[in-house]
């Protein structure tokens, strides 16, 4: 495991981009092949932050047959999946059909599904565990909206959307967790780096009562909210901080190549 200069990172951090309903099939190929040539002038070292793109469903099989037949060093991700694995469940996709098109990651209990499609904690739950039938890394997401935030403080609702996330898991499973204040998302006010170390330290403990300490060690807690290459350093200067679950500005080609090369920030 790298430990990245300048921070005390001992996982190698994850920079992702959830592009959310935005590019079709086309343009998440061009925007995708551009994001390649960019890291790669750039001699971006995959080893100091993994870069993974998260397209929609319907740009899933264009964004992995580019990334296997050049061999970018890019990982793929899902926005969703279903809790069931096949059957009669109209307009769903089962993490089967994720793994056979080489995701690697999908994201489960974004705040927007939680919001908008009523996802329920008992339904992430669900999808956690069909993520994990699948081998899919689950990118589980928890936050707190403004009113929690005046009402219960930073970190209550985050850890209680962990542990019911993590209901049915146990042993040494490999996921990642993001910490995204509802607020802060989409809103250009981002938390503040001690915000978001205080939350993530809370989820790490979390994670070592419910998984244990060699799990919580090795696991990424992600921070996410109007992140940009201007603030990326000021987060990743945190310890318990490993990376970053990026919406707006991961469709801006130079500003998330900026951002997956924080290194170059982290120390000035
Ligand atoms: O929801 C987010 C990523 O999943 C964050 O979105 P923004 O970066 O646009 O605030």
């Amino acid at each position: 495991m790298a430990v990245v200069a300048g921070t005390t990172h001992k996982r190698v951090p994850l920079i992702a981009g959830n592009w959310k309903m935005n590019l079709d099939h086309l343009q998440s190929i061009a925007f995708v092949q551009k994001l390649a040539w960019t890291l790669k002038d750039a001699r971006h070292d995959f080893g100091t932050a993994e870069v993974a793109v998260f397209p929609p469903f319907t740009d899933l099989r264009s964004v992995q047959t580019l990334i296997s037949a050049d061999k970018l060093d890019l990982a793929l991700g899902a926005q969703d999946l279903s809790a069931h694995d096949s059957g009669a469940y109209t307009g769903e996709i089962s993490g089967a059909f994720l793994a056979a098109l080489d995701c690697q990651y999908v994201i489960i209990g974004h705040s927007e599904r939680r919001t908008l499609h009523n996802e329920t904690d008992e339904v992430v739950a669900a999808k956690v565990e069909a993520a994990l039938r699948h081998n899919l890394v689950p990118v589980i997401c928890v936050g707190e909206t403004a009113e929690d935030l005046e009402k219960h403080g930073a970190s209550a609702v985050p850890v209680a959307q962990l542990r019911a996330a993590l209901a049915g898991v146990t042993g040494a499973v490999d996921i990642v967790v993001a910490y995204e204040p509802v607020w802060a998302i989409g809103s250009g006010q981002a938390a503040t780096p001690d915000q978001a170390e205080q939350v993530a330290a809370k989820l790490r403990e979390t994670l070592v009562e419910l998984l244990g300490e060699d799990v919580a060690a090795v696991t990424r807690v992600l921070y996410g909210g109007s992140v940009k290459a201007a603030n990326i350093a000021s987060f990743m200067r945190e310890s318990n901080v490993d990376g970053a679950l990026v919406g707006g500005a991961s469709l801006d080609l130079d500003e998330f190549a900026s951002i997956s090369r924080f290194h170059k920030h982290v120390g000035t």
